[in-house]
């Protein structure tokens, strides 16, 4: 029989929470649509304690600044780097332009264009994301976009050094010490130092989440990529201390970070409760992990590996570990998932800092619908037609004419008429006299 051995805080008090943050949101958004750049400077200064003259960071300022970042923290960021360049460019040369002829003249096409802008947000309030930098920004480059525009908050008013390098190795157009609702507003609606962006990227706390969310329509976004959350699955050859940190690996990024275990072993399910109870109190971030682990930890035993699948696809989580004696059966049994990391051999944080799949990824169900960023998320792919047949054009005008009639679309049925008529009478043609 299923059991639940720990259960997270009930949905009621998850939304009331949500609600606050959404009404704290919108105030932010309406008063920079009002106040601009001045409002901009007041949240910064609230929030983060920064109020620079510039937020942008001259050149000189960004040499300074790599040169402060320790040599050995320069060629890690450039490894890793190296490895979300290749996987992006694979992904970029995955995606295929077509053109094909369906009637005889009738030719149809596809390309995928860059926005001419995008902001690449690299959130780091509590801590420094530096690695969301390549995320956003290496992945923007091999996508094409001209011109990115990257936004990263102080720390309690302290530049975030590596982070900084990282954006400007990354390739960064324009480098930002800016965070929170006031770099995505700025960055979508545009004030008189921040040129606006036609779609923002990167990841964030509840309120950049709910930022983008707000914001989506006037600016595009990437996706829903708020609070981390992982979910483990495990059977009884999983390593119960392992699956305790690597829970915990992602419940210290903050006191709403979900972190689940589904498994099929109550005997590891018993002994991961103790390892994460043993294991909190010496951890430097506790501050985060043990309200996270308090609130939204869950446990659940279940009778089989496709029941794990299936209650684990429920969560669509935005991290997946399969530690079970044969991962790979996860690539066929599950759907609704960010990412997925299949076996002993790898882990969150190998995705979140090194190996080179992109971290950001769909957070609160968001993985139902959409995977995490790449390379197309920075592309339009569009559409374009040309007809070079005049029986073609005849026969698609005529059948256009009653097709908009049906519909009561007097006007466009004439665009099709007249194509029809003038192409059949010689009328019309490609190369008038
Ligand atoms: N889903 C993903 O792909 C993904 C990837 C990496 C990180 N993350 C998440 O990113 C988040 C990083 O959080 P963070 O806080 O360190 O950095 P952040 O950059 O997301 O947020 C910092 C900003 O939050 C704003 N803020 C803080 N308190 C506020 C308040 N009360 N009202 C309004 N604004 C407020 C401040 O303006 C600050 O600049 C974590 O939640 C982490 O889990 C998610
Ligand atoms: N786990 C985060 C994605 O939710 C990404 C990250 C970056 N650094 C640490 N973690
Ligand atoms: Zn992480």
């Amino acid at each position: 029989m299923p059991k639940v051995l720990k259960s997270a805080v009930p949905v009621e008090q998850v939304a009331a929470r949500r609600t606050d943050v959404a009404e704290r949101v919108r105030a932010i958004i309406a008063d920079i649509r009002e106040r601009g750049d001045a409002a901009v400077r007041d949240y910064s200064a609230k929030f983060d304690s920064w109020s620079p003259e510039s937020f942008r960071l001259s050149p000189e300022q960004v040499d300074q600044i790599v040169a402060r970042v320790p040599a050995q923290v320069l060629e890690d960021i450039r490894f890793v780097q190296d490895q979300v360049r290749t996987f992006a460019r694979h992904q970029r040369d995955s995606l295929r332009e077509f053109e094909v002829e369906t009637l005889p003249g009738v030719h149809l096409g596809q390309k995928h264009v860059p926005v001419a802008a995008a902001g690449a947000y690299v959130p780091g309030g509590r801590y420094p994301l530096t690695a969301s930098a390549h995320m956003t920004i290496v992945t923007a480059k091999v996508a094409g976009v001209p011109r990115v525009a990257a936004c990263t908050p102080p720390i309690r008013g302290e530049v975030p050094d590596a982070t900084v390098a990282a954006m400007h190795l990354a390739g960064a157009d324009e480098i930002y010490l800016l965070g929170g609702v006031q770099a995505v507003a700025a960055l979508a609606v545009g004030t008189e130092t921040i040129g606006r962006v036609d779609l923002i990227a990167g990841p964030g706390n509840a309120y950049v989440a709910e930022a983008k969310r707000q914001l989506f329509g006037e600016v595009g976004i990437d996706l829903f990529a708020g609070p981390t959350e992982v979910l483990v699955v495990a059977d009884q050859t999983a390593d119960p201390f392992v699956v305790a940190v690597d829970l915990l690996s992602q419940a210290e990024h903050g006191p709403d970070s979900p972190a689940v275990l589904i498994t099929t072993s109550e005997a590891v399910a018993r002994e991961v409760l103790d390892h994460v109870e043993a294991l909190l109190p010496g951890m430097p971030t506790r501050d985060f992990a043990e309200p996270a682990w308090r609130d939204h930890g869950e446990i659940h035993v279940v009778d089989s590996l496709d029941e794990a699948f299936a209650l684990a696809d429920t969560y669509a989580s935005e991290h997946v570990q399969v530690l079970t004696a044969e991962p790979r059966q996860a690539l066929e049994k599950m759907r609704d998932y960010g990412a997925l990391f299949l076996g002993p051999g790898t882990c969150v944080s190998f995705g979140d800092k090194v190996i080179g799949t992109n971290h950001v990824l769909p957070t609160r169900g968001a993985a139902r619908y959409t995977g995490g960023l790449w390379v197309g998320k920075y592309l339009k792919t569009v559409t374009y037609q040309e007809v070079t047949n005049s029986e073609s054009s005849v026969r698609l005008g005529e059948v256009c004419g009653r097709a908009a009639r049906v519909e009561l679309f007097e006007g466009h049925a004439r665009s099709g008429d007249v194509r029809a008529a003038g192409f059949r009478r010689g009328e019309l043609s490609w190369n008038p006299a």
